[in-house]
């Protein structure tokens, strides 16, 4: 305990509270510590984020909304804090305030407290804390992402490790979930982070440019090649490219890429050189490739290339108060366009944002709250506000119909990732062979198109 409380002399110690004068003072204590006072519970992860290993001090004595309790949660999952509560007992009747304590605290104080009693819970958070050295939090990998739910915690451990592959990754998820911005925290959590990202969209690209945009072309390669273009592919050398849409590109382009992937070559149109390149690819697409497959508009070898790996980005309406989460990030980020000061979103305002299905997912969200923050008259966004009042609700599903769909949608991953031969795939579900064409029967996921015919 003594070397402990030693290392804690000269640390930093974060104290959340909304109250300058809630009864902490360590002055006199023969400590040396330098406070970090944080009084916005929208500020304590960014402030907590940029911390070296220390204890904090957090004051529950009085309530919090709902959204502050998840932003406060998401704060204090960060390992390299360690946390000491100050509460009272009307604040532990509350279930949210002990499951903090419980889940996330190493102790607590009740009021009134004495504060030799703080400081010697404090010197052993300081300590427990200073084990973790300057390990990077859990959460390095996710770049920019924010969420806490259980499926976006499983998706950023997914892309920590594909982070520090080299193999191509194939990112699933539906429109505006958020591909390109994983794509990006993987490159930007790989070895190839001081290379070039190039994203770009093969659906946005007019189908008869696609060869030239992607592999470029020398100068009079056709009528008004003036001068020598270099082509996406090329132009992420060293670094990642991002081929959004994928499920977009025709097919003369698939076959192309399908060389490149082979060669790791270009050639550019009307070029005679092959120029090899080191590059990696991730990919992505809202169209189910599976089924795009079967109806012969994508190549199952290039398709067994780039999905090496694979990702999946779970829609917004699986993430539970990550929806919260979001929209108070939004408002925090954009709050200052608003021409008066709003505090917050209204009760009816998160139940509303909690039983929409959110068919756009975050890109919508953003947009939803975006255009609240402009428009609103009110001190609270309301449901109104976000124009979700009377919209397409989430309808509500029983626990047989969620375990069905997690039934389907594993056996179609596990069989398109071993290139639809049942054997292989039904020794990773652990069931056998017989189970599984029962299955995939009951789940009408067809194979007479691909490679387990005959099995
Ligand atoms: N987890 C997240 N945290 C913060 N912002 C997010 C998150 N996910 C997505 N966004 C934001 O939502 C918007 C849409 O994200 P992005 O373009 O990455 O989605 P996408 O799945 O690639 O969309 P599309 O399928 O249309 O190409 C962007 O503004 C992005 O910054």
């Amino acid at each position: 305990m003594d070397r402990l409380c030693k290392a804690s002399r000269t640390a930093q110690i974060v104290v959340v509270s909304r109250h300058e004068d809630f009864g902490f003072d360590p002055s006199g204590s023969g400590t040396e510590w330098e406070i970090r006072r944080v009084q916005q519970i929208r500020d304590v992860e960014r402030v907590v984020r940029a911390c070296p290993p220390t204890a904090g001090v957090i004051d529950l004595q009085s309530d919090y909304s709902e959204a502050e309790f998840t932003q406060l949660e998401q704060a204090l999952q960060y390992l390299h804090i360690t946390w000491v509560a100050i509460t009272s007992d009307t604040m532990l009747a509350h279930e949210r305030v002990r499951r903090l304590i419980r889940d996330y605290c190493v102790d607590y104080v009740r009021m009134p407290f004495s504060m030799p009693d703080l400081l010697y819970s404090l010197r052993h958070a300081q300590g427990m804390a200073s084990l973790h050295g300057t390990r990077a939090p859990e959460s390095a990998s996710r770049g920019t992402m924010i969420g806490e739910c259980a499926a976006m915690r499983a998706m950023f451990r997914s892309l920590a490790k594909v982070a520090h592959n080299e193999a191509p990754v194939f990112i699933s998820g539906e429109s505006g979930t958020g591909k390109e911005l994983a794509a990006q925290a993987i490159h930007d959590a790989s070895s190839r982070r001081k290379g070039p990202f190039i994203a770009i969209n093969c659906g946005a690209i007019p189908s008869h440019l696609v060869q030239s945009e992607l592999f470029g072309y020398e100068k009079g390669a056709f009528t008004g090649a003036n001068q020598r273009k270099v082509g996406w592919i090329e132009q992420a050398q060293g670094g990642t490219l991002f081929l959004d849409e994928i499920g977009d590109l025709p097919l003369e382009s698939q076959v192309a890429l399908l060389r490149f992937l082979q060669q790791g070559m270009i050639t550019r149109l009307g070029g005679h050189q092959s120029i090899p390149l080191n590059l990696r690819i991730i990919s992505a697409t809202h169209v189910d490739l599976v089924v795009a497959q079967t109806d012969g508009r994508f190549r199952s070898d290039l398709f067994h290339r780039l999905c090496v790996l694979t990702l999946t980005i779970p829609a917004l309406r699986e993430r539970g108060e990550d929806i919260l989460l979001l929209a108070n990030a939004v408002l925090a980020e954009h709050g200052h366009e608003a021409h008066r000061r709003i505090r917050g979103f209204s009760a009816c305002a998160t139940q509303a944002m909690m039983q929409y299905a959110w068919p756009g997912n975050v890109r919508e969200l953003i947009n939803r709250v975006r255009r609240a923050i402009v428009m609103t008259d009110n001190r609270k966004i309301t449901a109104e506000d976000l124009q979700l009042h009377g919209g397409a609700e989430l309808p509500r599903k029983t626990l047989d119909a969620i375990r069905e769909e997690a039934e389907r949608e594993a056996i179609r991953t596990v069989m398109a990732s071993h290139g639809f031969h049942v054997v292989p795939a039904a020794r990773e579900l652990n069931v056998s062979r017989v189970t599984l064409y029962r299955l995939m029967h009951k789940h009408n996921i067809r194979v007479e198109s691909h490679a387990a015919v005959g099995e």
